[in-house]
């Protein structure tokens, strides 16, 4: 019988059916962080339980460390990343820490290091462990008291999802990048239009696509609600994986990681890769987003009082204005970074649209590359050397900074920020800050601008 990548992936790793219906399944690798551990780590110390297989786990320290400097910023943090290590020391698993040249944001460290491969099953206390269904693996986010159970077993309690096909056909135009083809999907199905489902994104926009822009779009697929997305392995992927500290991981390669031919999906989206423009949002949900080329949308374009009401709030804390142009949007700050956009392709990206030209005056510009292994990359390129000369603050150290206020890079009340990043709630970067999700290369044109701006403007001008 056909499959769906996602049923395969499932059925691989199921260990048993249990008597309400769930399943167990097996975890390949698990990684952990210093912000959703440590309750998980105390839960093994009460049971007196030992970790079961110490080699199948990582932690990596992204979250609450400042990335300025390598000294944590305050006593909170330095407490959470030295429990992270006591903890990873006294069950004998491997500790990526501050200093460390293998240290970044997980998802960014894990495909760096080789710790995934088409087919694995990884499990991580964090949303955007979709990220590495770019690779044909199924990745997905735990709560706490699963950390405890996948430490104690390496198995887990799991519902098998409703799939979801999400077919991107043709050929995109001049920048436009992954980050509008996933913030298009999530804009057209919705925040949380993907609840209960895995989505798989096929078509020849995705296969097209680089393994660094296969991530991103995996990784903000988790804003659709979905627990899981996925890309059907390809060489690209084989040869990303390879080669790596860590491939001898690739025994997995024993199974076809795509969907069969035939295999049938319970709903099917399709988009026209051709209608994707570079897009920002402009409002406090990732799926309220318009093309640059657009306007702040008014109430009267909805129907349900619900949505009237959504979106009245969403304009009066962004500070904005229905009808406005989205390109009269003057920003405070700019921050290149996080899981979704902080690899060397996404530095590479932004800086050819900074190269010869410098930031904005009063626009606060930082750029934060998501590993050490990233970041000594650039500087090798020269990259660095561009963010600097345009005005940016290029960071020494790694993590996930203004993604979200965690840590000491905080984005202040009214501040509007063009982020490179996933998520636009309120009070995301900061209480009251205010958030415009889009791709590197448009944070840099906005940057440059003083506003939101085309990022084609920019492109045409250097060509
Ligand atoms: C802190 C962590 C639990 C959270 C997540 O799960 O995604 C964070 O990484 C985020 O992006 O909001
Ligand atoms: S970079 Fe942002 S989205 Fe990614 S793990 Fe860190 S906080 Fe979450």
């Amino acid at each position: 019988m056909s499959r769906t990548l996602y049923d395969k992936l499932v059925d691989a790793h199921k260990v048993c059916d249990l008597p309400d219906g769930d399943m167990l399944i097996y975890v390949d690798f698990h990684i952990m962080n210093e912000y959703t551990s440590p309750q998980a780590f105390s839960g093994l110390d009460t049971k007196q339980l030992s970790v079961w297989r110490p080699e199948a786990h990582l932690a990596v320290v992204d979250h609450v460390n400042a990335t300025r400097s390598r000294e944590p910023h305050d006593a909170a943090s330095k407490l959470l990343i030295d429990n992270l290590e006591a903890n990873c020391t006294k069950h004998g698993i491997a500790f990526y820490g501050l200093g460390d040249r293998r240290q970044g944001i997980e998802h960014v460290v894990v495909p760096e290091q080789g710790l995934v491969v088409p087919g694995m099953l990884i499990a991580c206390g964090d949303s955007h462990t979709t990220t590495y269904g770019a690779y044909g693996a199924l990745g997905f986010g735990i709560g706490t008291s699963e950390v405890e159970h996948v430490l104690a077993t390496q198995t887990l309690r799991y519902k098998r999802l409703k799939t979801m096909l999400v077919e991107i056909e043709g050929d995109l135009a001049t920048g436009v990048t992954a980050k509008d083809i996933i913030m298009k999907v999530v804009q057209v199905i919705g925040a949380g239009g993907a609840n209960g489902y895995a989505v798989e994104f096929a078509g020849s926009a995705i296969r097209a696509q680089s393994m660094s822009g296969r991530m991103t779009i995996c990784n903000m697929a988790v804003e659709l609600g979905g627990r899981a997305a996925l890309i059907a392995a390809d060489d690209k992927a084989f040869r990303m994986a390879a080669g790596r500290p860590h491939s001898e991981m690739l025994h997995f390669d024993g199974e076809e990681w795509v969907s069969d031919p035939g295999a049938e999906f319970d709903t099917l989206v399709r988009i026209d890769a051709g209608e994707i423009a570079p897009l920002v949002s402009w409002g406090t949900s990732p799926d309220q987003s318009v093309s640059i080329t657009g306007h702040v949308p008014h109430a009267s374009s909805l129907f349900t009082p619900k949505a009237k009401a959504a979106l009245e709030r969403a304009l009066d804390y962004m500070g904005l204005t229905a009808g406005q142009s989205v390109q009269d949007i003057p920003i405070d700050g700019a921050f290149i970074g996080s899981c979704t956009n902080s690899r060397i392709e996404d530095l590479r990206d932004a800086a050819l649209v900074l190269k010869g030209r410098k930031v904005a005056k009063g626009v606060n510009a930082i750029v934060v590359p998501g590993s050490a292994l990233t970041r000594l990359q650039a500087e090798a390129e020269g990259l660095d050397t561009v963010f600097i000369e345009a005005g940016f603050d290029w960071r020494p150290e790694s993590g996930c900074s203004m993604c979200l206020a965690m840590n000491d890079d905080i984005a202040m009340d009214g501040e509007r920020i063009a982020s490179s990043t996933n998520r636009n709630f309120e009070g995301r970067q900061g209480r009251g800050a205010r958030t415009h999700l889009m791709s590197p290369a448009m944070v840099a044109a906005a940057a440059v601008a003083g506003h939101l701006t085309d990022v084609r403007n920019c492109q045409l001008e250097a060509n």
